[in-house]
């Protein structure tokens, strides 16, 4: 059964808003649905339902305004200050202007427990999948309450407590039913999972296709955080290798890795080239290789830079000479991770099952590369990149108006960019700054993130310069895109 992580969803969630369905709106279905299991139990009856501060609270909210005909009684567990968002204090301000009771408790000791005896139902809102580490008062001992009480519990996405993503968690409320949101959660699929959530059921609460299958907002959100206390090299370390037919392209990759946040960008290019690579910005570290073009005979020097790197990002202006090529044949395997563009893109050269290796083919590229033509769009260009890719066992990101993303196993596409990016360059940035995200995040979350941030900045370029844009100003435009910019 295909299962979510926590962060995935919150990804997702954060993709509904900018297609124009709200969080709140999200929040009223599921609330809906809890209250239709309750009214499915029982047509009348005393129903107890604990929310606490946060969204998983907010859904409780709702399910008790659906239950105004019942004995019904809410339990906030915290402060009505405290509660967390928007969309759940929302909730809450619509509940007080209902009949229902509400009692708001801050400390263990006023958490009512012989209310809780009689109850027939309880609905358990207190924590969802935002619960973190060690369960504070007054929400430990408000489930311990739960569990202990012989009223049917119904838990609100997980149960309170429970860990989402499947690792350890102090404690939690032992659920009869457990309904969970859009998906099954990875951690309810674990084998004590039952234990906790009693029976199972998936609630879709109207969350649209294009949320999950279209790159957004929501996927590039992990890649612009990093602990204040990170050191140097942390955020990552790129090696281009490229250069001797041409020298800007190299340049562009490494000025759209230092964009993309990498610490450092090396750029390891022939001779004949280095000095002119260098001389474009003083952020670049060149190291230049033996001649004019990339040979066999620098593999010793390109292979000592590669153990000081995370990520190799090859082929742009490489040029394509038989020593050219075979070089690039013997430097791939020498990688741990590695995006493949341009030049570097070989028929038939990528071993099966090694996952870190992210080809940025165009569609001409990607035609060469398969040996096939590339279906023009649709369900059948997807699969063509998921099959691609699941049988050479690398990562795809082929560019096009609509750039498809496949590890084999998922696949995804990407909307952003315009008809101004066909401007020579804004591959190789694109190629630079994958490299940039594949250096801190696994290889298909970095694509995706990767295909979306470049087109939207492309897209604020065009915005400036319409069709006169250039590679360097999608370059200049990637931190705003990461950083600054609301992007839906
Ligand atoms: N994913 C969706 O599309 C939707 C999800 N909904 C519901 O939202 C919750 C997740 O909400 P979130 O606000 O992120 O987190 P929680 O409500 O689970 O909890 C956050 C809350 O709890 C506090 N907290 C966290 N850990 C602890 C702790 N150990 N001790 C004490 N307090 C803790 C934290 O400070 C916050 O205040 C999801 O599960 C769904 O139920 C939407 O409503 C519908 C769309
Ligand atoms: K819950």
């Amino acid at each position: 059964m295909e299962a979510i992580t926590s962060s995935r969803m919150a990804a997702i969630d954060e993709n509904c808003e900018c297609l124009g369905v709200k969080k709140l709106q999200l929040m009223e279905n599921a609330g809906t649905a809890v209250a239709s299991a309750v009214k499915k139990k029982m047509s009348s009856g005393k129903v107890i339902i604990f929310a606490g501060r946060g969204n998983n609270g907010g859904d409780a909210f709702v399910a008790a305004r659906h239950l105004e005909n019942y004995d019904a009684t809410v339990i906030l567990v915290g402060r009505k200050e405290d509660i967390r968002t928007q969309e759940a204090r929302h909730n809450w301000i619509a509940l007080e202007k209902t009949g229902l009771p509400l009692i708001r408790v801050t400390e263990s000791t006023t958490l009512p427990g012989s209310l809780i005896k009689n109850a027939d139902i309880i609905i358990d809102g207190i924590f969802g999948t935002g619960v973190k580490g060690k369960i504070h008062e007054p929400e430990s001992t408000a489930i311990d309450i739960i569990n202990g009480s012989n009223a049917f519990v119904i838990s609100v996405d997980v149960p309170s407590g429970f860990d989402p993503d499947g690792n350890s968690f102090e404690k939690a409320v032992r659920a009869d039913l457990t309904l969970t949101f859009h998906k099954m959660k990875v951690g309810l699929l674990t084998k004590d999972a039952a234990k906790y959530a009693g029976e199972i059921q998936v609630i879709d609460i109207g969350i649209p296709r294009e949320a999950e299958f279209f790159v957004g907002p929501g996927d590039i959100k992990p890649f612009s955080v990093r602990r204040s206390s990170s050191h140097k090299g942390e955020a990552g370390k790129v090696l281009i290798i490229g250069g001797g037919a041409f020298s800007g392209a190299p340049a562009l990759a490494a000025l759209g890795a230092l964009r993309g946040g990498a610490d450092i960008a090396t750029v390891a290019a022939p001779k004949n080239v280095s000095a002119i690579i260098a001389s474009f910005s003083p952020n670049l570290i060149v190291r230049p290789l033996s001649g004019d073009s990339l040979v066999e005979e620098d593999i010793p020097v390109i292979s000592g830079l590669i153990k000081k790197h995370d990520v190799v990002v090859m082929g742009m202006g490489l040029g394509t000479t038989d020593g050219t090529l075979a070089a690039v044949r013997k430097i791939i395997p020498l990688c741990s991770k590695a995006v493949i563009d341009a030049d570097a893109l070989i028929p038939g050269m990528f071993p099966s099952g090694n996952k870190d290796v992210i080809v940025t083919p165009h569609a001409g590229e990607m035609r060469r590369l398969s040996g096939t033509d590339v279906p023009a769009d649709g369900k059948e260009k997807v699969d063509f990149v998921k099959n691609f890719a699941l049988s050479n066992g690398v990562t795809v990101l082929l560019k096009g108006v609509i750039d498809i993303i496949s590890d084999g196993a998922e696949a995804r596409a990407n909307r952003t960019g315009n008809a101004g990016m066909t401007v020579g360059g804004t591959g190789d940035v694109l190629a630079g700054l994958t490299g940039a995200l594949f250096a801190r995040h696994n290889a298909f979350e970095a694509a995706c993130a990767a295909a979306f941030i470049n087109g939207a900045a492309g897209d604020m370029a065009f915005a400036e310069f319409g069709y006169g844009l250039l590679a360097t100003d999608v370059i200049d435009n990637i931190p705003k895109v990461m950083y600054e910019r609301d992007n839906c």
